[in-house]
């Protein structure tokens, strides 16, 4: 689905990673590791084409993303270490804006907000909701999406108990549906999937 063929970024005259090799493939999950600053985010907003590697190039479905973007965009979801979530709109307007902006048709809502705890908020302005609760309307879009490649930055961040449930269900349901999911977290994956793939970036001076 999804090959990493020898990348390299550079940042400031520091080579956060140089020829870098891997593959993603439909139905599985692969946790970008490295202690801070090793590029980790680097690599996932290339990943999902907001910016150019110094060297080497992504395919997807054997086609370089820099050719084939636009379809390559609609395969794709990227949520960012920022959410991407107006603070000034509610949830319910962000997702109805999130919809729109992609061309779905709105759903019923509601039963995607209870499962995220949302359910009374769903007016608030996002700027008065808690972290966890921020991340959530962000997360709402998980439910939502029919695309194919997820790439997640900490995804877990802010997250209660329930909601990192939450969420590791949500992934295996799309992992079983044929997905795939790259994402960086500090958050242990390993005992809820035994199939975790994992890609350690070293921090290079
Ligand atoms: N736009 C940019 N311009 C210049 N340097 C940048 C830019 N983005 C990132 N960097 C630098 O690249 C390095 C890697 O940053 P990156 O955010 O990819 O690391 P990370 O592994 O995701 O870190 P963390 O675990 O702290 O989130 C950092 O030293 C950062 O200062």
């Amino acid at each position: 689905m999804l090959h990493i063929k020898s990348v390299t970024c550079i940042k400031q005259d520091r080579c956060l990673f140089a020829d870098l090799n891997f593959s993603l493939n439909n139905g599985q999950i692969m946790q970008l590791a490295g202690p801070n600053g090793a590029g980790k985010t680097s690599l996932l907003r290339i990943i999902a084409g907001f910016s150019a590697p110094d060297e080497g190039a992504i395919l997807y479905q054997e086609l370089p993303i820099s050719k084939y973007y636009e379809e390559y965009a609609r395969e794709l979801l990227f949520i960012g270490h920022k959410t991407g979530v107006n603070t000034q709109l509610s949830a319910v307007e962000n997702v109805s804006h999130w919809l729109q902006i992609n061309g779905y048709s709105e759903p019923d809502l509601y039963p995607i907000l209870a499962k995220l705890g949302l359910v009374g908020l769903e007016d608030v302005p996002v700027r008065m909701l808690s972290a966890g609760q921020q991340r959530r309307v962000a997360l709402v879009r998980l439910w939502l999406s029919d695309a194919k490649l997820w790439v997640l930055d900490e995804p877990f961040t802010a997250l209660d108990k329930s909601g990192v449930a939450f969420l590791q269900q949500r992934f295996t349901e799309h992992l079983q549906s044929g997905g795939a999911i790259l994402l960086t977290t500090h958050q242990d994956l390993t005992t809820h999937f035994s199939n975790l793939q994992t890609v350690t970036l070293e921090y290079r001076h």
